[in-house]
């Protein structure tokens, strides 16, 4: 069956995005892997399906899957894609989009840029998930990393170089985290700056991770290493980050980027795995 497909990407964190509001579509976690693919199929970083939303006062639900198939209950970068495509598809400047971790309010600034609210992260080791009670602030792990969930699972290295990085899939598969985690290593340039590298959760190292650089900002500002206004340079851009401190956004994580179309295209689903 042919299905249109939009290739959309936020700082090279790149997103095949299938829209099921007109009817769901036979994705399984094979076939997602399958269109995932990077030889055999259009090959993305996350696969995301929008649906009619169902919460109060949202415009789409969205959903994201990663190349080894599983659901990932956030994605900061594709997020604000789906923003994006929702205000060129309505002239809505203020899309608001329900996700798994949350209703996810966004904005498409002036200058282009996509601001998504990510919400508040989620700070107890039970929400992360981590495997046993603990402080996650400081993890029981050599290079002792913080944890923090923005809907998805997160460790945050503070690290002086980025010879970790290999070590990214044997920490994403760590028992301490009973749903795998995306791992990011930070390096801290200035109070105002960091620059970041993440090995995400099933689907390894990427050129950019949006709720990746929320965590790290979360996890930084707790550790008092940063102020609650971050730039996040990573491989493939800088995003804007702010863990706001008052006002009636107060503990939300904002993030600000850009966001680019690649492609649009039609793909018979039936060519790939069942
Ligand atoms: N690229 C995404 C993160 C995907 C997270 C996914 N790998 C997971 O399993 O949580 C972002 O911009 O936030």
């Amino acid at each position: 069956m042919q299905t249109s497909f939009f290739k959309m990407h936020g700082l090279g964190n790149d997103f095949v995005i299938l829209d099921e509001r007109a009817g769901h579509l036979p994705l399984t976690p094979a076939r997602i892997a399958a269109l995932a693919h990077r030889r055999r199929g259009i090959g993305c970083d996350q696969l995301v399906t929008l649906r009619p939303a169902c919460a109060e006062g949202a415009d789409v639900f969205v959903r994201f899957f990663n190349p080894d198939g599983s659901e990932a209950g956030a994605c900061g970068n594709a997020s604000r894609c789906v923003a994006e495509l929702i205000f060129r598809q309505t002239g809505n400047r203020r899309p608001v989009l329900q996700t798994r971790a949350g209703t996810l309010p966004a904005r498409i600034e002036a200058d282009g840029l996509v601001t998504v609210d990510m919400g508040v992260p989620r700070l107890e080791w039970q929400a992360v998930p981590l495997a046993v009670e603990m402080d996650t602030l400081h993890l029981p792990l050599e290079g002792d990393p913080a944890a923090a969930s923005m809907g998805n699972p997160h460790a945050t290295f503070f690290v002086k170089d980025f010879s970790m990085l290999s070590h990214g899939h044997a920490l994403e598969h760590d028992p301490l985290f009973p749903e795998r985690a995306n791992i990011g290593f930070a390096r801290i340039d200035t109070p105002e700056h960091m620059r970041l590298k993440v090995h995400e959760r099933g689907a390894g190292v990427t050129e950019a991770c949006g709720s990746g650089a929320c965590a790290a900002v979360v996890n930084a500002v707790r550790r008092g290493l940063v102020q609650r206004r971050c730039t996040v340079e990573l491989d493939g851009g800088l995003l804007q980050i702010e863990w706001v401190e008052s006002g009636p956004q107060a503990g939300h994580v904002l993030m600000t980027g850009a966001t680019a179309t690649a492609f649009e295209g039609t793909v018979d689903l039936a060519t790939y795995a069942s």
